[in-house]
């Protein structure tokens, strides 16, 4: 990758030095003198010149007679705007000043732009052809498409470690892969487009290659970030190549790495250019997959790490209607990523990898690798014989460094906070009756502004919901925050999204569902129940002064009572949530049965 990036600042360099060359030479050819306007009308007086040229504020003319010491071209800035007319008693052209400056640009810019940049695709094009990607990879295609090609990647499951539950997900796939017939037989049918969805470096790339390699098919791969500044055209034909290429050679593995690069929404550039670009390919790829049909034996996978910005149009159904979550590793899933690249180097018998673990929260499994790296590097530096403990402690302070530059790593008094807050969302959860059974309790952040989180899992599609569950969502909702006040006596802004979607809720309640007793079953708002899914918003009657102060006075209290409940669940279960706090310190994520396990939370559910 860097040799292709520096051949093409080296290029970039060559067609500007080529370009002012060129501007210099035609500023030459084209040479014009400036002159005080009085010696311009003198020699015109004189009928010293001709081809007098009037353009806005500036004339030009050249000289055929007079003096030869002045220049043949000579320009000169008409002063005083009364005077242009006066000189049409001579014999002048007047030409639109926008016209000129475009001919003008086009013969000193444009025109040799044109011609260096065809040149350097040229270059570009033949080098990307000749040096592909080096080791086992292949490209193909002579002239439109880079598509990449591995008869054998040569990775398996194995070497993906501490992402289980991906990894049982896609292992259907991979029985697909292996048998497209038997698998169509029993009626069962596959996904169109399985999207990789986490966090940069947790081995969404490496699963999608470890996929062929369990399957011994190849492996077709492109990356979306290679579709940008490309011409009109040329990221379509990418991609009708990429999929033209692995029907030859299926079954096979089709994998767009960063998706998102390619598949934003439409219509979403900011600015021009690019933009009709990036349509045409997104369109291309749709209809790619209209016309894909995996009882071929082609499976297609594409890996993100934003889902939000991609084209809704991508994720219906029929396309990329599977989504696996590749997520950063909790601590197990950090011993077994370190075992699987530790397997290559010598190790101390003192390394503890279990130790290393519990020092690197937060790491994804690129950073993991990225540490036995760098252990063994200052192993060789200090002329040990294996890696021992004190290289990985000195080579983790190193990465942590970098990755807290980031502000992607927790420090303790934070990630004691997020687990205490995380477990208040979900032991109140499991206490209120009305409510959706906790799945998932986790302290690795995801993504931007999401410390941790708590996943609840409905145990149905809700189209109503009770006055009552509306309320047990509030007091799930706040109780995040009231974990963190009954512990630490002291708030964080970690409860915003929170606080916001419990207020919404109120709300609602208060304006659209009349279920506040002291305004009464009117209907003052119009639909917003983000949390039902339909959305538009308004009001629908102008209301009193006297009604605003109602609305917000049950929204106040509405909050306080749920805020209120979560407070006193929590403290008559203090313990419970003191247990599980230390064992989610520890463990990063417990499941919603190791929650109940620990808090023996089912003998209590009642409320
Ligand atoms: N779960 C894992 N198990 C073992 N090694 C891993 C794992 N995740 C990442 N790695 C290591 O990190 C390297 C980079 O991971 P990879 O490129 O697959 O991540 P990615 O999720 O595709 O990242 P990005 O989103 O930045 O493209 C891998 O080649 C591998 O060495
Ligand atoms: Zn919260």
């Amino acid at each position: 990758m860097d040799r292709r990036i520096s051949l093409h600042t080296w290029y970039a360099v060559f067609v500007i030095f080529a370009v002012l060359m060129l501007q210099a030479w035609l500023g030459q050819a084209n040479h014009q003198e400036a002159v005080p306007f009085s010696e311009f009308i003198s020699a015109l007086e004189n009928g010293e010149l001709s081809d007098v040229e009037i353009s806005g504020q500036v004339i030009r003319g050249t000289r055929v007679s007079g003096t030869a010491d002045l220049p043949q071209h000579i320009v000169a800035t008409i002063v005083e705007p009364a005077l242009a007319q006066t000189l049409s008693q001579y014999d002048v052209t007047y030409s639109a000043r926008a016209q000129s400056g475009i001919a003008n640009a086009l013969v000193s810019w444009f025109l040799p732009m044109v011609f260096f940049l065809a040149v350097w695709m040229l270059f570009i094009r033949r080098i990307a052809n000749h040096g592909g990607m080096g080791g086992n990879a292949v490209s193909i295609g002579q002239s439109k498409a880079k598509v990449y090609v591995e008869a054998d990647t040569r990775v398996t499951f194995a070497d993906v470690a501490g992402v289980e539950e991906a990894k049982a997900e896609l292992k259907e796939i991979v029985a697909f892969l292996k048998d497209p017939q038997g698998y169509g037989r029993l009626g069962a049918r596959m996904p169109k487009g399985i999207l990789l969805v986490g966090p940069p470096g947790t081995g969404k790339t490496l699963f999608a290659r470890a996929m062929a390699g369990e399957a011994s098919v190849p492996f077709f791969s492109i990356s979306g970030s290679e579709f940008v500044e490309m011409f009109v055209g040329v990221g379509a034909a990418r991609v009708r190549d990429l999929f033209e290429k692995a029907r030859e050679k299926a079954p096979a593995i089709i994998f767009i790495d960063e998706l998102d690069a390619l598949g934003r929404a439409r219509g979403a550039y900011p600015g021009l250019g690019g933009h009709d670009e990036k349509e045409q390919t997104l369109n291309q790829l749709l209809s790619e997959l209209d016309g894909f049909d995996p009882s071929r034996g082609l499976v297609l996978l594409a890996a993100t790490n934003r889902p939000e910005v991609l084209d809704p149009a991508l994720l219906r159904a029929g396309r990329f209607d599977r989504q696996v979550l590749v997520d950063r590793p909790d601590k197990s899933g950090r011993i077994a990523i370190l075992q699987v690249h530790t397997h290559r180097i010598e190790i101390e018998d003192d390394t503890d990898l279990d130790e290393i673990a519990a020092l690197t929260p937060g790491f994804s499994g690129a950073d993991l690798a990225n540490l036995v790296n760098e252990a063994a590097l200052l192993a060789t530096r200090r002329d040990a014989q294996a890696v021992s403990l004190i290289d990985f402690v000195a080579a983790i302070e190193r990465i942590v460094a970098g990755l807290e530059k980031k502000n992607r790593l927790l420090n303790p008094i934070e990630r004691k906070t997020v687990a205490y807050h995380e477990l208040g969302h979900a032991l109140v959860a499991m206490a209120l009756k009305n409510t959706d059974p906790v799945q998932k309790v986790s302290i690795i952040p995801r993504g931007i502004g999401s410390l941790g989180y708590t996943i609840q899992r409905p145990t149905e599609d809700r189209f109503l919901m009770s006055k009552a569950e509306l309320e047990a969502k509030m007091a799930v909702l706040l109780a995040g925050r009231a974990a963190e006040q009954m512990v630490f006596d002291e708030v964080s802004t970690g409860a915003a999204d929170d606080l916001q979607k419990a207020s919404q809720i109120a709300r609602a309640m208060a304006t659209r569902y009349g279920m506040v007793e002291d305004i009464g079953q009117v209907a003052l708002e119009k639909e917003d129940h983000a949390f039902l899914g339909t959305r538009t918003e308004g009001q629908i009657s102008h209301y009193s002064e006297a009604t605003a102060q109602k609305i917000d006075d049950a929204v106040q209290a509405a909050i306080a009572h749920a805020f209120e409940r979560a407070t006193q669940i929590l403290s008559s279960h203090r313990e419970a949530l003191d247990d599980a706090a230390l064992i989610l310190l520890e463990k990063e994520t417990l499941t919603g049965q190791e929650l109940a396990r620990i808090t023996g939370a089912l003998t209590w559910k009642s409320a």
